[in-house]
């Protein structure tokens, strides 16, 4: 089953828009994980275990694991979510993009490496740095729009033919880089105006939205803003504020709260 089919199955199975994000940092581990050489994956393990049936999505952040020397680790933890928790997909965030040939590898390195089901790109080098992900039909390319940060909009908003860059790109990949229709945006959670904007423009196009919790995006104005009509079209993607819920023995428990908590706000404000 390709990545589309499998995200909306899950969104009608789990009945959750709630994306888990990945993104270990030892400081913040709990002490009796701190002297565990492979403390990055039993962390993370724990976390996918204690949360895998309020997800409709797993978002690994590659850089956490890069810079620990960790992508054993992050192999090992896409295999066991392939293995224990099959139907929830792996969204490799690694924000790729460069020119065609260098590209490829970076599919591969996602796709066949470490078995992602999508990945995310930076669209600013152009389709052909997109088409090596594009041409894999079966999975998911999430192409960065309007980014969460508080700098997005410096060049993001900047107007080409009077239309702000982020509506450029969002009207290009749902026009001209969707062929396969196996393209998502990502929208931040911290610009609901900006979330409705791109709504508007894309029709259902699926929408990955990081920066609700640490970063203060309101869970229950990106529904109200950017929610399909059949109430799916999101991945509302949080990584500290479910990580680090707890930083005790407790950490899973704590982590499957707050999961709880943001499955349940998101799924009141969902048109039904
Ligand atoms: O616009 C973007 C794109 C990606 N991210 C990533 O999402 C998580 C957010 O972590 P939180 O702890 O939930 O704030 C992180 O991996 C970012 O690299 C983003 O925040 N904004």
């Amino acid at each position: 089953m390709g990545f589309m089919q499998q995200l909306r199955q899950r969104w009608t199975d789990a009945d959750t828009l709630v994306c888990v994000g990945l993104d270990p940092e030892p400081a913040k581990f709990p002490a009796h994980l701190q002297g565990d050489p492979d403390a990055v994956f039993a962390f993370c393990r724990a976390i996918v275990d204690a949360t895998a049936d309020l997800a409709c999505a797993f978002k690994p952040q590659i850089a956490h694991f890069a810079a620990l020397g960790a992508e054993d680790a992050l192999q090992r933890l896409i295999a066991h979510i392939h293995d224990a928790h099959p139907g929830v997909p792996v969204i490799l965030d690694a924000k790729r993009g460069d020119i065609g040939s260098t590209a490829g590898h970076y599919a591969r390195e996602a796709f066949d490496r470490y078995g992602a089901d999508a990945v995310t790109v930076n669209p600013y080098m152009g389709r052909d740095s997109a088409e090596p992900f594009l041409a894999r039909a079966d999975r998911g390319v999430v192409v960065l729009c309007r980014t969460s940060n508080p700098g997005a909009g410096e060049l993001q908003d900047l107007e080409v033919d009077g239309i702000p860059l982020y509506q450029q790109v969002a009207a290009r990949v749902a026009t001209q880089w969707n062929a396969n229709g196996n393209c998502l945006l990502v929208v931040g959670a911290t610009w609901p105006r900006q979330l409705a904007e791109v709504r508007a423009i894309v029709g259902d196009m699926p929408f990955l939205v990081p920066g609700v919790g640490a970063q203060g995006g309101d869970a229950a104005d990106v529904v109200r803003h950017a929610a399909t009509a059949d109430g799916t079209g999101l991945l509302v993607s949080s990584s500290r504020a479910i990580l680090y819920a707890s930083q005790g023995e407790d950490f899973a428990e704590a982590a499957r709260a707050a999961a709880t908590g943001l499955r349940d706000l998101i799924n009141r404000h969902r048109p039904r």
